[in-house]
């Protein structure tokens, strides 16, 4: 198999073709960005004071916050809101979040807006797997707590059983690199011509193609232009898939 950034082997989904397995980014391509934005990270970001002053040992958040190495409770403090402010893809950050959110999702205050037609999508295909920087903790959150788009005020959906495996920047590497789509591969036990994935971000979809692996750029409102975006095939919905 040929892993390399610069030998891009891009495999543009036309109609017709038919993939046996599915592998989806999370935000920007099955929900807005501006749910991460405007209620995730402001969630999280309230309880950071709260999280490092009330830190205890052996705790799980104790032990996350311990991985960053910074005594000093003021320090802690910013550099981790630094992180969120910079949206870095930090792994520690990013397992941290997992614990917070789930106190949001379960006192039913954060229900994840998945657009109508990615939940129907899910539902329908038979390999779904999900390949996000939010940690499988966070992914599994989400997709436990969705916004039933037929009943908005009423009980949320759980889409987990749809779900047939979970891939975070801990497990598989960072996204924008080569080598992270070879070890989803060896890990779901798939070819790369079975798989098509799909996201926004096209640094992305050209690292999953270095490994041979169709994919497809997911076009929601709100999200970032993408220079040379006629390189991809565009999706505004999945629908047609
Ligand atoms: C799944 S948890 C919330 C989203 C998040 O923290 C994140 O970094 C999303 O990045 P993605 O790779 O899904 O674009
Ligand atoms: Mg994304």
């Amino acid at each position: 198999m040929v892993i390399g950034q610069n030998v891009l082997l891009a495999r543009i989904p036309k109609m017709g073709d038919n993939y046996s397995t599915y592998l989806l980014d999370i935000e920007g391509t099955v929900c807005p960005i501006s749910f991460v934005k405007e209620t995730l990270s402001p969630y999280f970001t309230k309880k950071v004071p709260q999280l490092v002053q009330q830190d205890t040992r052996d705790s799980p958040v104790s032990n996350i916050l311990s991985q960053f190495h910074i005594d000093d409770k003021e320090q802690l403090q910013a550099h981790i809101l630094e992180l969120v402010a910079k949206d870095v893809k930090d792994p520690i950050l990013k397992q941290l979040q997992g614990y917070i959110w789930a106190q949001g999702y379960e006192s039913g205050q954060i229900k994840a807006p998945v657009y109508a037609d990615a939940i129907d999508f899910i539902k329908r295909k038979k390999r779904v797997f999900i390949y996000s920087s939010g940690s499988v903790k966070a992914q599994k959150l989400l997709f436990g707590y969705v916004q039933d788009p037929n009943a908005p005020a009423h009980d949320s959906l759980d889409l987990n059983s749809y779900i047939d495996g979970y891939f975070d920047i801990n497990t598989s590497g960072k996204k924008t690199e080569t080598q992270s789509y070879a070890n989803i591969l060896r890990d779901i036990g798939a070819k790369a011509s079975e798989v098509l994935f799909l996201s926004d971000n096209p640094l992305e979809l050209d690292a999953a193609a270095g490994v041979g692996i169709a994919t497809g750029l997911a076009s929601r409102p709100g999200n970032a232009p993408v220079p040379d975006g006629q390189k991809y095939q565009v999706y505004k919905n999945f629908e047609t898939l």
